[in-house]
């Protein structure tokens, strides 16, 4: 038979639900997918999340590692030498989860100030947001609350799911590590985001990173998609059984946001 899209790598395939980094700030505590998403993909009754593409946007200020983190995850190299990302750049994941093809367009976002009104533009429609921290500089943890809301003014904050993930694991003594997670977890905390910490270097947390928010978008979007097609089942009068829509708004309680008060 004619395959018309290339299968998925191997190294992109995702079978058991990936685990969280700290229960101390995570999105959600379950070993497994929910269970009306491991129902929908055994029986194939998907809908349209194979042929859609999540958007994921890093943010954080400059130098703090972002497109080191990206590139690391997606090509599989790293490079020393700073080169400034001038604008925004964006790479493509295809993932297998669960059996179902998904796709995370991954958005990589320039940290200097100057480039902020061209960054700002993408940040609509991001179902994903990653806020990035260098954990050697403790000041662009402290900006990551910023970073937070300039992305989420574009976006719903109900429907966007959050990560913290602290940068250079590689530079830091894990004592040093420790007593910057202690600030960084109570962050997450508050900013509702799911908190990691990654080497670009090593390539320590990034498979594992990237992983987890594969698959929490997936579940996200599996979840609002089965809700969005079930709608609720209700009788007027005598008459015959008719089908309500619930208001969309409704249907991300799982994950919603509290708005942040910022620099
Ligand atoms: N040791 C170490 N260095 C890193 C790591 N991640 C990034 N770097 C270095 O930090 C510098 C900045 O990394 P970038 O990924 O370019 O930073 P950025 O956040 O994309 O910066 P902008 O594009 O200007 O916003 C580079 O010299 C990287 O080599 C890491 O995990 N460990
Ligand atoms: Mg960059």
């Amino acid at each position: 038979m004619l395959q018309l899209v290339p299968p998925v790598s191997k190294n992109r395939i995702i079978s058991d639900f990936p685990k969280w980094y700290t229960p101390e700030a995570c999105l959600q505590l379950r070993d497994h997918f929910h269970v009306q998403v491991r129902a929908a993909c055994q029986q194939r009754s998907t809908g349209t999340i194979g042929l859609k593409m999540s958007k994921v946007v890093v943010v954080g200020d400059l130098y703090v590692g972002k497109t080191s983190l990206i590139n690391r995850f997606c090509k599989d190299v790293f490079d020393r030498d700073y080169k400034a990302t001038i604008g925004v750049d964006f790479e493509i994941e295809r993932f297998e989860i669960a059996g179902i093809p998904y796709n995370l367009q991954i958005w990589d976002t320039a940290g200097q100030e100057k480039f902020k009104c061209i960054t700002s533009a993408y940040y609509r429609g991001a179902q994903v947001i990653i806020t990035v921290f260098d954990l050697t500089d403790i000041q662009t943890l402290e900006h990551t609350r910023c970073w937070l809301e300039d992305a989420q003014r574009e976006n719903e904050p109900s429907s966007t799911l959050i990560f913290l993930v602290g940068t250079k694991k590689d530079k830091v003594s894990s004592a040093q590590c420790e007593r910057t997670e202690h600030d960084a977890v109570r962050y997450a905390n508050e900013m509702q985001a799911e908190y990691w910490t990654v080497s670009a270097k090593t390539g320590e947390n990034v498979k594992e990173f990237f992983f987890r928010v594969a698959a929490l978008a997936f579940e996200h979007s599996m979840l609002k998609e089965l809700e969005k097609s079930s709608g609720s089942m209700t009788q007027i009068g005598a008459g015959s059984l008719i089908k309500v829509e619930k208001d969309e708004a409704e249907n991300v309680k799982d994950s919603s946001q509290t708005s942040i008060s910022c620099c």
